[in-house]
């Protein structure tokens, strides 16, 4: 069994009247690059913060490398990097030097600034001034210096945020590099499930508050309902008669849907369409995307508009 390098139990978060974390069991193994998914408003940032220590739980209890969080935090801390929300910088200076002005409040070596830029490939542009960077650019450095402690755990809050698609690319490609090439874990928050597909190892889903759903990602894949999709001459008296064999049948433009259909049902189907003279055109299967099985699953806990960044 893998180490435990950070677990939370019952952690929870009441803010007034609102429960923003509620007794949330996160358990992250060493070398995960664990993705933290949740729709807006979900309580991805609060329990961050409170693994940061920025923010103290109303109840439960954190612990990181195998001591409580609460007891050990500077110690804690000093083995963890993070980025949370965009990070600010002295625009009129080059991204190196702005790593230098954090480096020396961290007490890191000199010799760690060349190793953080080239890491996340900006070596380039290390001497270009920070306000002639793309936002790519910037959350790269952010991650640079995130790394500056040499740190064994890293938490970043959605930071491919506001990227267009080569900007999530490189992240990716670069979060995709740590747990072996540097022993870094990761835990990285997303309200895009499919952002994660390609880069965690497990996942950890919250909705409302409340952790919904948490093992490997292709446990969660498992989980996608196959549909099947007749394509037909008339959907609604379709419908009715595949109601009429006791199947769960839905429609949608010129189809009827059944889900969790056994070939026997898809069998028994067709003739019974053709038999009432409804034509069939097509037999589709179809699986749940990623995507939708995390909407199935968040259903609900939207709390701002589908698509809205915070
Ligand atoms: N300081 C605060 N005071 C009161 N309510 C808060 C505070 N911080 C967060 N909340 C509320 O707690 C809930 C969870 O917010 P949180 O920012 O943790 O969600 P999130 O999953 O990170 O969402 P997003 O992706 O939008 O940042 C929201 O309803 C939010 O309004």
């Amino acid at each position: 069994m893998s180490e435990i390098i950070l677990q939370t139990n019952q952690l929870t978060k009441q803010f007034k009247k609102q429960t923003a974390v509620h007794q949330v069991d996160l358990r992250v193994q060493k070398g995960d690059i664990y993705g933290f998914l949740g729709p807006n408003g979900a309580g991805k940032t609060t329990t961050i913060r409170m693994l940061l220590g920025l923010m103290k739980p109303s109840n439960g209890e954190i612990e990181i490398f195998g001591q409580t969080f609460d007891q050990h935090k500077l110690e804690a801390l000093r083995r963890m990097g993070s980025l949370v929300e965009a990070p600010s910088y002295y625009e009129h200076l080059s991204g190196r030097e702005n790593l230098e002005t954090l480096r020396i409040l961290l007490k890191a070596p000199k010799s760690r600034i060349d190793e953080v830029l080239a890491i996340v490939r900006l070596t380039k542009d290390s001497d270009r001034p920070v306000k002639q960077y793309s936002l790519g650019m910037k959350q790269r450095l952010g991650i640079a210096a995130s790394l500056l402690g040499d740190p064994e755990l890293l938490i970043l809050d959605e930071p491919t945020n506001g990227l267009d698609p080569s900007g999530i690319q490189e992240i990716r490609e670069l979060i995709k590099t740590m747990p072996e090439k540097y022993g870094i874990t990761v835990l990285i928050s997303s309200h895009l499930l499919s952002e994660m597909e390609q880069m965690a190892t497990r996942v950890g889903i919250i909705s409302r508050g409340e952790l919904i759903y948490q093992g490997d990602m292709e446990t969660l894949k498992g989980k996608a309902l196959p549909q099947v999709a007749l394509r037909v001459s008339q959907v609604e008296k379709a419908r009715g008669i595949l109601k009429s064999l006791g199947l769960n049948a839905c429609s949608e433009a010129g189809s009827v849907l059944i889900e969790n259909a056994s070939d026997q049902d898809v069998a028994e189907s067709v003739a019974a369409l053709v038999h009432k003279q409804v034509a069939v055109y097509r037999i589709e299967e179809r699986r749940q995307s990623l995507e939708e099985i995390f909407l199935d699953l968040t259903k609900g806990g939207e709390l701002n508009a589908p698509g809205t960044a915070s």
